[in-house]
């Protein structure tokens, strides 16, 4: 983004460079050749190149303009005040034409995805109503149905930024879409909806910048019949951290799915052999048990509820669960030099009682 030094004279309104707070704005004292300096609103003196020094628009309106091709000046300076202009009135979202800027609030915001919001956006023509995650999914939809062609939604960002909730927003919206009358059982919208509880217990780990990261990537398709129904989904993934399964840094947290099985009910605890999560290497690596606002043992039903919805058997859950508590275990052998060359075997008793277990939960010799 290049700035338009040619319009920058003593006085001018600017944008200048800070280390702490990115841009200043300010105004212009004193031009020396290529130096510029500038007195920031809040009282600092700073010198600059003219060729770092930008024009700030004294016009904007206060709150920001929803869509960022009106801007004056569409530098970065001019784009970041618009974003946080809007965030301190807690509008999350903005358009830069057709693309759809999002800031994470940190805060849940139920009234901004709500049914009647839901209701609001259907059908209503792109930039009509205020920048939404819904508007972008209505014009997949519409497109959709009216080209009778494929549509996708690219959701990108930084570690953090929100791809995951975005996602899971733009699922329920394109559910909504799609969906049927409730009739009686499950419907296919409300399987494509459960799938993210199952991904995310199974892929996703507190890191240090998220605490529900999704360490994999994955390509969601929704399928529609002609008339617009939600017909089936498919899911694909890619590239599952799998190092973290061993390997985990302080204060990080291993996959969900194995500190759920530890805060499961009693007696599937007792049916493992698993007890609190600082008994096993693979998760007391790290001291970060528990998430904040968090409760593991609620997660781990809402998890076997999400599966029976999605259609995995009791069967196919229960061995899914196995293998789970199965690693936990395995992680738990220690090994020593044996009696013969190049053998080895287990440490002690614990090392044999945790081997002993991992062959039982995966119905080996
Ligand atoms: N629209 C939103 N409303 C409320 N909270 C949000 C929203 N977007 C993000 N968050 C909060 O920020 C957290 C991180 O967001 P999210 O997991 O979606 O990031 P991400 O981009 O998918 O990160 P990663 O790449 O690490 O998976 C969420 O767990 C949630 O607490």
């Amino acid at each position: 983004m290049q700035g338009t030094p040619v319009n920058i004279i003593a006085g001018s309104h600017v944008w200048v460079e800070d280390p702490d707070e990115a841009w200043l704005d300010g105004q212009v004292s004193k031009i020396t050749g290529n130096d510029v300096e500038v007195t920031t609103t809040n009282g600092k003196q700073i010198t600059s190149k003219l060729s770092k020094i930008y024009p700030k628009d004294m016009e904007a309106p206060a709150g920001g303009v929803d869509d960022m091709t009106k801007l004056s000046y569409l530098h970065e300076p001019g784009v970041l005040q618009n974003l946080k202009s809007r965030y301190e009135l807690n509008e999350i979202y903005t358009y830069t034409g057709n693309i759809l800027i999002a800031i994470n609030p940190f805060q849940r915001l139920p009234h901004i995805y709500d049914a009647h919001m839901m209701q609001q956006y259907k059908g209503a023509p792109f930039g009509e109503l205020s920048p939404h995650v819904f508007a972008v999914a209505d014009v997949a939809y519409r497109a959709m149905i009216n080209e009778g062609k494929s549509n996708s939604i690219l959701v990108s960002g930084e570690s953090g930024a929100g791809k995951t909730e975005t996602t899971k927003m733009l699922m329920r919206y394109l559910a909504y879409l799609g969906g049927r009358a409730a009739t009686e059982g499950r419907t296919v919208e409300q399987q494509v909806l459960e799938s993210n509880p199952v991904l995310e217990a199974f892929g996703n780990a507190k890191t240090v910048r998220n605490n529900n990261s999704s360490r994999f990537g994955k390509f969601v398709e929704i399928q529609f019949d002609k008339n617009g129904r939600i017909s089936g989904a498919a899911i694909r993934t890619y590239l599952l951290e799998r190092s973290r399964v061993c390997q985990v840094n302080d204060p990080e947290r291993n996959y969900h799915c194995f500190y759920l099985l530890c805060a499961a009910p009693q007696e599937e605890v007792e049916k493992y052999k698993l007890g609190h999560p600082k008994t096993f290497h693979y998760l007391n690596q790290s001291k970060c048990y528990e998430l904040a606002d968090v409760s593991d043992a609620r997660e781990y039903l809402a998890t076997r509820r999400a599966m029976d919805i999605v259609g995995i058997s009791q069967k196919d859950q229960e061995a899914i669960f196995r293998v789970v508590a199965a690693i936990l275990h395995l992680g738990n052998i220690d090994f020593t030099k044996g009696k013969d060359a190049d053998s080895s075997v287990p440490k002690d008793d614990k090392s044999k009682f945790h081997m002993k277990m991992t062959a039982e939960l995966l119905m080996y010799d």
